[in-house]
Formats: C-alpha cells, sequence, structure tokens
C-alpha cells in the first residue's frame, strides 16, 4: 500500500475515528459515500478528508466517492488492527481491572494474555479466566511468548522500573496510563494516555460556553 513518510501525528489521530464511523456505515449497510457526505458528518471539511486520505494513496474513485467497504479494510490495515497483538497488564488495580475486563480490545486484535502485579492479595487470582502473575515473573513471560504490548498501570513512581523490565523481556510498544514519562531503549514505542486531557478540553468547551453567555448578559 502506498504510504507518504512522515505522517503527521493528528492525521494518525484521526483514523480511528474514520475507522468507527466508516464501520457503523457498513453495519447500517451503506456501502458508498462521497467525501463531501463523509467531511460534514465527521465535522471535517472535504479537502482535509482527501487530504487524510490521500497519505496513504486515497481510497475513493472520481464520481464514486469511496467504497466504505474499501475504507474500512484500508483503516484496519493502516491501523495495523489485521496483525492480532499479544498484551499484558502490569498494575492490576482500579485502572488495570477496568482495562482486563473490557472485552472490545479483544474485537480489534488485542489480545490480553497476562496480568502482573506485585501485591501478594492480588497474585494468582483471576480475571476473566487469567491468572494474575507475580511480577518477577513478568520478563520472562514477556521473551516466551513474544508479547507486542505492555500496559502500564502502577503507581507513577515504580512506572520507569517497571518499563525496564518490559523493555528488557523484549515488548515492541508500551501503553503507558502513568503520568511518568517513561524513557525506553531501543525502537520502543510508547503511546501515553491522560484522561484528564480529554477532560480538560471539555472544561475548555464549557469555558467558552459560559464566558460566551456572561457577555451577552
Ligand atoms: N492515564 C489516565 O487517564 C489515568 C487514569 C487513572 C489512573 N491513572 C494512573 O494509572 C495508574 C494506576 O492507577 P490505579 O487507580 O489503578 O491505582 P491502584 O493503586 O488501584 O493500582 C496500582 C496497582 O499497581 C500495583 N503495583 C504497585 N507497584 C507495582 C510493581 N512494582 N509491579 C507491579 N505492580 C505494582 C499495585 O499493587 C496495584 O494493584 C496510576 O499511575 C494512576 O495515576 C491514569
Amino acid at each position: 500500500m502506498f504510504k507518504k513518510k512522515n505522517i503527521s501525528l493528528a492525521v494518525i489521530r484521526r483514523l480511528p475515528r474514520y475507522l468507527r464511523y466508516v464501520e457503523d456505515l457498513l453495519n447500517h449497510d451503506v456501502m458508498r459515500i462521497s467525501s463531501s457526505e463523509l467531511s460534514q458528518r465527521m465535522g471535517y471539511t472535504a479537502s482535509q478528508v482527501r487530504q487524510d486520505f490521500n497519505n496513504f494513496g486515497g481510497f475513493g474513485q472520481q464520481g464514486y466517492g469511496y467504497s466504505t467497504q474499501v475504507l474500512y479494510e484500508n483503516l484496519v490495515k493502516i491501523l495495523g488492527l489485521d496483525r492480532n497483538f499479544k498484551m499484558v497488564i502490569v498494575g492490576v488495580g482500579n485502572l488495570g481491572q477496568a482495562l482486563a475486563n473490557y472485552a472490545n480490545f479483544y474485537k480489534k486484535g488485542f489480545r490480553l494474555i497476562g496480568l502482573f502485579d506485585i501485591d501478594p492479595q492480588k497474585v494468582g487470582k483471576t480475571i476473566r479466566d487469567i491468572k494474575i502473575e507475580h511480577i518477577d515473573r513478568l520478563k520472562d513471560f514477556i521473551k516466551k511468548n513474544d508479547v507486542d504490548i505492555g500496559v502500564l498501570c502502577v503507581p507513577a513512581d515504580v512506572a520507569q522500573e517497571v518499563a525496564d523490565i518490559m523493555v528488557e523481556g523484549g515488548i515492541k510498544g508500551i501503553w503507558n496510563f502513568t503520568a511518568k514519562e517513561i524513557e525506553v531503549k531501543g525502537d520502543v514505542v510508547v503511546e501515553n494516555v491522560h484522561l484528564i486531557d480529554s477532560l480538560m478540553v471539555l472544561s475548555y468547551k464549557l469555558n467558552e460556553k459560559l464566558l460566551e453567555k456572561e457577555r451577552i448578559k
């Protein structure tokens, strides 16, 4: 598949939204959509949608628009969702347990195969048929099972040391939920998640509306 180099993160971050939307169209048996309709419904401009897809060769046909099936298959491939990644969660507290119980990861090809914690009260218990193992077993487990993704759900003060263990084991990517900016060696990729950032964006939008109302008064 054609792919431009150095595609901006902003474009990549829009791809899951395109995928969700196209999936919804397919579920409603909509097999074709024009770029203007797609852009209108998603709140983007038609040229932005075209530019986004042109990074990957563009999937539309002049005068036809997009086949939703073709769009879907391409987005799945671009996002690597056809690969089936193996994943472990480290830190099975509030967040780790919530993620472990979230079944939708499986539907997208992320297979949770291990849970790890340091707390003897938690080690040995199971969540969705997966036994929580002691952190001491993490490195060997990653090596033996060729784990792709490590989900970091431990307290921030131990995030770096746990990330180091993951890297030593040969992890390929870390989904970091902690507030700590971890450092990794080699070509390990890190994606940081901060739910609070999204909440602050909501706060910004609310604030804008309130300021507008106050101006009108
Ligand atoms: N990114 C976000 O939006 C977001 C949201 C909520 C929480 N968090 C962060 O996620 C992390 C977990 O939050 P929580 O509420 O689940 O905390 P928690 O205290 O409920 O869970 C932390 C778990 O990590 C385990 N742990 C501690 N040290 C460990 C080690 N060395 N090795 C393995 N396991 C270890 C603990 O036993 C516990 O089970 C925190 O860093 C928190 O700040 C991030």
